[in-house]
Order: C-alpha cells, then structure tokens, then sequence
C-alpha cells in the first residue's frame, strides 16, 4: 500500500496539489538557480557543519528513497553559520537519483541537472522535536549535494554496501559509526533561499544551502543506487526505484543569495 504520493504519472508532483495545496504555494522546492541572478552576500558567515559519526543510527528504506537517520536528542551533531541564526541538529540525510545519468537532481544550476542530489536534513533546536519544528518558517535546514559522474568515491561505499539489505519499502537496518560530513565536498561555498520540503508535505519550512561543488560518483555507484527497490512492501511487484525527484519550482519573487564571489 502506497501512502499516497509517489513519482509516477498517477501519483507524481504534478499531482501531489490535490492533497497537498501548499504544493502552489509561495516557497516551493526545489528551484533552477540562476547563477548570474544570485547575489554575493557578505553577510553570510562560514558554514559550520559539525558531525559526530556516533550518531549515526540506521538506514531506512522509506518507500520513495532510503535515508540514514542520526540520534538528535543532543547537540552533538549540528549545523550552525551560513544563511542559518540558532543551531540546527542533523536529522538524516538521503538522496534523490534518476533512471538514466541526464536526470536525476531536485536543483538544477543555469538548467543544468545532476544524476543525483544528496540532502542533509536538520531542525531548528528553538523548537522541541523535528516534529515540531517541520511545519514552522525557520524551522529545518537543508544542505544539498549535487554528485557528478565521475571517479568512484570511496566515502559513498559504505551507505552503498548497505543498500542490500534494504532492497524494499520499510526495510532497515542498523548503520553506526558513519561520518557525514566526508560527504561534503573540500568547499562549502553554497547558494541559500528560503524554501520548502521537495516532498510532500511540501512544508514550507526550509532554508536551503545548496553547495556549489559537486561531489563524485561513478556509473557503477549509481547503478547501485537504481537497484533499490523502492515504492514496494515484499511480496508486491518489484519496482526500481528511480527517478525520486520533484522538478524545480516557480520562485515566485524569491531571492537567492550566493555565500561566495
Ligand atoms: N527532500 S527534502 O530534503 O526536502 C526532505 C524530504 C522529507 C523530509 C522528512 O524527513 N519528512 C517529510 C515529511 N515526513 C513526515 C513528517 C514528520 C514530522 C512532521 C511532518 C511530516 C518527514 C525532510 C526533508
Ligand atoms: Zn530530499
């Protein structure tokens, strides 16, 4: 049993207004970011992403990507500085890939897209839970990763090997000691806008930092990644799962501001 959305042409994102509205709203996610059109803010302070790899907890096959989840209790794994005022716990993180390496990516640069997008979910420690904070303005903040084609990268391996047995909606597993930010490319120069969940609920809810540097993966990492088996319990017709991605959004007035020259 589908829970009710997906990325097929019945239950796809041109769909997704019927149940939920919010889905036309005014800072919807993702977006194409025009380079020339983002404007150099000095006023944004370095970003400062600091990860305990001992709060990595499990991945999650969560039925329309997997994700690996962190203990958020403490702050020992947060996100500060950039666009961001406050602290903001790392939460899970989880990817979004397409069936074929000429798609794949939420964000796109100058209409350019990336087989594949990594996104860093952290919530805002002003409020109490993630639950909490979800569905509030300044209440999560998302760090996005283009990957590339490329060389293999040996620091996706692990979440990679783990994708086995996790082949099909609401499967998980223990993953522990796992270091998030070597996920992160060497620069955190990064663009950020104020927008949304790129799922439903499409909560207007995000500030996005979208880094400029790519990281890499190879065609063999991504096959990897198209061998899930998601949308699907055991025992339903298996599907791959691919093509995980809403397509970029109006900005609707917004502006993007870039954290580098
Ligand atoms: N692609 S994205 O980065 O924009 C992104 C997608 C999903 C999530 C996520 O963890 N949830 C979406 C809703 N879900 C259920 C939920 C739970 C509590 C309150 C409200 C809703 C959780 C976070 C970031
Ligand atoms: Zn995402």
């Amino acid at each position: 049993m589908s829970h009710g959305w997906g990325y097929g042409p019945a239950d796809g994102p041109d769909k997704w207004a019927e149940n939920f509205p919010v889905a036309n709203g005014p800072r919807q996610s993702p977006i194409n970011i025009v380079t020339k059109e983002a404007q150099y803010d000095p006023s944004l302070k370095p970003l400062k992403p600091r990860y305990d790899p001992s709060n990595a907890k499990g991945i999650l096959n969560n039925g329309h990507s997997f994700q690996v989840d962190f203990v958020d209790d403490t702050d020992s794994s947060v996100l500060t500085g950039g666009p961001l005022s406050g602290t903001y716990r790392l939460r899970q993180f989880h990817f979004h890939w397409g069936a074929s390496d000429d798609r794949g990516s939420e964000h796109y640069v100058n209409g350019i897209k990336f087989p594949c997008e990594l996104h860093l979910v952290h919530w805002n420690t002003k409020y109490p839970s993630f639950g909490e904070a979800a569905d509030k303005p300044d209440g999560l903040a998302v760090i996005g990763v283009f990957l590339k084609i490329g060389a293999a990268n040996p620091r996706l391996q692990k979440v990679l090997d783990a994708l086995d047995s996790i082949k099909t909606k609401g499967k998980q597993t223990t993953f522990s000691n796992f270091d998030a930010k070597t996920l992160l490319p060497a620069s955190l120069d990064h663009w950020t806008y104020e927008g949304s969940l790129t799922t439903p609920p499409l909560l207007e809810s995000v500030t996005w930092i979208v880094l400029k540097e790519p990281i890499s993966v190879s065609p063999a990492q991504m096959q990897r990644l198209k061998g899930l088996l998601l949308f699907t319990g055991d025992g339903e017709t298996p599907c791959c799962m691919v093509d995980n991605f809403r397509p970029p959004q109006l900005l609707k007035g917004r502006h993007v501001r870039a954290s580098f020259k």
